[in-house]
């Protein structure tokens, strides 16, 4: 199965949703419940008070309740993606998928709300009685001509925003587009001449979008399965469609395009023909919009015009036109300035501002969204890309400006700019790094070799990491691999590359490259040759020797020092520094590093500088500024204590060093992470809280990073081996397959190293 070229088996779709707790969605509590004191507060009797505020200040619910960052994803289900009528129940996984899409995006909190109901009326009541629950409506999947009626309905008598994403959100970003194709070919909205094939949901809205950006109504011609709708035509007309018929001599599609500008297609695969193309102005602008084919595919455009500007529903052709570049970020603008409706001008802001990102240039850090390669304005990039964390800077400060602006905004913003900043720590920056070495690594697939190939979880993380299209699995297993494969449900098992140490012809040179390492090491070449043929990690880690592959994962077989001595025997350290483990530890708002935390029992100070100056490159990578606090549970020699010294010391020698980060120590973990505790030593050297924590020992290193792992509410990957001189990582023998798939990220794009 496939949507544009991502591929997965329909087991795989079904075995991610089901997995762990089912679904996508689970509601977190946002304030301790600890104690019978928490409870009381939290509910009967200390929720009374609020309830009072409430009562005698509505406006209080914002402050008071999660209301103000609420939305409700609505469906009946009536026209599933493009799947059709498959009820409400059906429509349950589409809506919570979009439900953490406003999470993952903007930090929106969403809930989905599906309806069984195909009445209008009924549904518009269920609805409106909602708006104490929420700041939002985000209505989903309603079929025309019903979501119309729907909608306006609900925006009049709902004071939140009300918004049908499959009409406004496609309208946005189609509208970014138009822009900005207009720019690159030198013509103003006022002049252009338009034909939009289509006469639904998403082609009235579009339509409605660019007429109150300056299109002239008589510049627009629409189709429907009939042809032209034309002023005084009959058969298959409804209000909607009425309300943009003009007089025209054209009858067909055809005809209406001689001479367009602009083709805007939201009806079904294959609606545009070359010869039709041909026919239209110099410099066509062709947005073919049909999910999951277009009205033409692009290299059909191109051939017919080659000068033609194209853009598609689909990731797999420049210029996608995808509604994740809008909801998520108009919705927070929205909620922002707590507006009352979502209105034209919030949704040309919206417009302009997706189009004037894709006019600035690239940021490096930015750059692996768009495949790795560095995108520059222009006929091939007209509308930015989903994951491009820019998005959520420029469009929510545009949307509520407009707000405010347009007087919809209960609350104002008075500085854009703190506002601006605010957006920005809102996302943690992990989740814009790793999402951008996903992408760097589809961009540039590498070969990763997973040691452990016979274990079940391996090959869901082998399987994963390829239909993602991140990389070539590398299997070291014996040969019932393909079989096991065949039995996970994958169609084509004999294509999975797996090496057999019991008769793969690299032994030979393995065991020389080896043997050349280690008989001046005492190893006896009889020994070496049983290490290569016995042992799966020194027989990967010699593959990764002899360039079969671009990095190694293991670990989920062994305890983790026997798997690091192991790989140490054939790998070594990248210069002096004596490799270490750094785990990584995600919030919502925050990333902690913590090392070492696998490989050195009592680190010297050296190590311990060393670490810090390591840990805080890898930390760069990630996105954070660093700011390195040495461990201890002592503060400053308070208590004094034998085992202090190393730590002390290492805080002298970072001293002597050029460094270019933050440090201080030794201090004890509350000090380092609590900045009420921190303002008790004045004289601390860091900006704020430590987000690199390194560790005395290996004791506390090991139990702290397990324990939080076990206990924790964060996620937390690796540990990352940092310090090898090839990438190796060397997964926790409790990984799950998308831990094993990030590692293999991480590491095969030189993040972690
Ligand atoms: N890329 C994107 O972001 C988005 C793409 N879309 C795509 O747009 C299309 C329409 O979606 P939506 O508006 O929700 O659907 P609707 O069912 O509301 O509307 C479909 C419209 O297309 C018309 N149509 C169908 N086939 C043809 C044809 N061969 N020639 C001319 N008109 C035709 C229908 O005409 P009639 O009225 O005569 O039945 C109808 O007016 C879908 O393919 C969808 O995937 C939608 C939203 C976002
Ligand atoms: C993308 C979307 O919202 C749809 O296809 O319905
Ligand atoms: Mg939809």
């Amino acid at each position: 199965m496939s949507e544009s070229n991502i591929t997965f088996s329909e087991a795989e779709a079904l075995h991610f949703h089901a997995k762990g707790r089912p679904g996508k969605i689970e509601i977190v509590a946002s304030k301790p419940m600890a104690t019978q004191r928490d409870l009381s507060l939290a509910y009967s009797p200390g929720v009374a008070v609020p309830v009072r505020a409430i009562a005698a200040n509505p406006a209080c619910a914002y402050d008071y309740t999660a209301k103000g960052n609420l939305v409700a994803v609505i469906s009946n289900g009536t026209a599933i993606l493009g799947l059709g009528n498959l009820g409400a129940l059906a429509s349950k996984p589409v809506m919570e998928g979009k439900a953490v899409l406003f999470k993952r995006f903007a930090d929106v909190d969403s809930i989905d709300l599906e309806l069984a109901t195909e009445d209008v009326d009924a549904f518009v009541n269920a609805v409106a009685l909602l708006e104490p629950s929420f700041g939002g409506i985000n209505l989903e999947d309603i079929a025309a001509p019903s979501c119309f009626i729907i909608e306006q309905a609900l925006r009049e008598r709902m004071n939140i925003p009300v918004f049908h994403d499959d009409q406004h959100g496609t309208a946005i970003i189609t509208a970014a587009g138009i822009i900005n194709a207009c720019l690159l070919t030198g013509r103003a909205l006022k002049d252009v001449k338009v034909v939009v094939n289509g006469a639904g949901a998403a082609a009235i809205a579009c339509t409605e979008l660019i007429k109150a950006m300056g299109v002239r109504h008589d510049h627009v011609i629409m189709c429907d399965r009939q042809g032209v709708i034309y002023q005084g035509r009959e058969g298959g007309m409804d209000q909607w469609k009425s309300a943009h018929a003009i007089a025209t001599d054209a009858r067909t599609l055809k005809e209406a395009l001689a001479g367009a500008d602009i083709f805007l297609g939201l009806s079904a695969a294959g609606a545009l023909k070359p010869d039709m193309v041909t026919d239209m102005a110099a410099q066509p602008i062709i947005f073919a919009m049909a999910n999951p084919d277009p009205e033409i595919l692009p290299t059909e455009a191109k051939a017919a015009r080659p000068d033609a500007i194209v853009a598609t529903g689909r990731s797999d052709y420049p210029n996608q036109v995808n509604n994740v570049l809008g909801f998520p970020f108009i919705f927070r603008g929205a909620l922002d300035v707590r507006a009352t409706t979502i209105n034209d001008e919030m949704k040309i802001a919206a417009a302009h501002a997706i189009a004037e990102l894709a006019r600035q240039q690239v940021p490096e850090e930015v750059a692996a969204a768009y495949g790795g390669k560095a995108q520059s304005f222009g006929p091939d990039y007209i509308i930015p890309a989903p994951f491009d964390p820019r998005l959520m800077e420029m469009v929510p400060t545009a949307v509520a400006q407009a707000a405010m602006d347009s007087g919809v905004a209960q609350k104002g913003i008075e500085d854009m700019a703190a506002y601006r900043m605010a957006l920005r720590a809102r996302m943690n920056p992990t989740t814009s790094v790793l999402t951008l070495a996903y992408e760097a690594a589809r961009a540039n697939p590498r070969r990763v070799i997973f040691a452990e190939g016979e274990e079940e979880v391996v090959l869901r993380a082998a399987v994963a990491f390829r239909e993602g299209g991140y990389g070539i699995p590398v299997l070291v297993g014996r040969d019932d691999v393909h079989d096991r494969l065949r039995a996970m449900g994958v169609a084509d098992p004999e294509s999975y590359e797996v090496h057999n140490s019991r008769n793969s012809p690299l032994v030979p040179r393995m065991i020389d490259h080896l043997y050349a390492r280690l008989q001046r090491r005492g190893y006896l070449a009889r020994e070496v040759e049983r290490m290569v043929k016995q042992d799966r990690n020194t027989f990967a880690a010699a593959l990764l020797a002899l360039g079969e592959g671009d990095a190694l994962i293991s670990g989920v077989t062994r305890p983790y020092a026997q798997t690091y001595s192991q790989l140490r025997r054939v790998i070594d350290a990248a210069g002096a520094v004596t490799p270490f483990g750094m785990h990584v530890l995600v919030g919502q708002s925050h990333t902690v590093f913590m090392a070492d935390t696998t490989v050195t029992e009592r680190p010297t100070a050296t190590q311990l500088a060393d670490i810090a100056e390591h840990a805080a490159a890898v930390a760069r990578r990630m996105g954070h500024e660093p700011r390195v606090a040495f461990l201890s549970y002592s503060n400053f020699g308070n208590p004094e204590g034998k085992w202090l010294d190393n730590v002390r010391d290492a805080v002298t020698l970072l001293d002597q060093r050029q460094t270019d980060f933050e440090y201080e120590g030794e201090m004890s973990p509350d000090v380092a992470l609590n900045p009420a505790m921190a303002d008790k030593y004045p004289f601390i050297r860091l900006s704020g809280p430590a987000n690199i924590l390194v560790m005395p020992g290996l004791q506390s290193a090991n139990l702290s990073a397990k324990l939080l792992r076990e206990l924790g509410g964060d996620s937390v990957i690796g540990p990352i081996l940092v310090g090898m001189d090839q990438p190796v990582q060397i997964a926790p023998m409790s990984a799950t397959a998308s831990d094993l798939v990030t590692l293999a990220v991480l590491s095969a794009g030189g993040i972690a190293r």
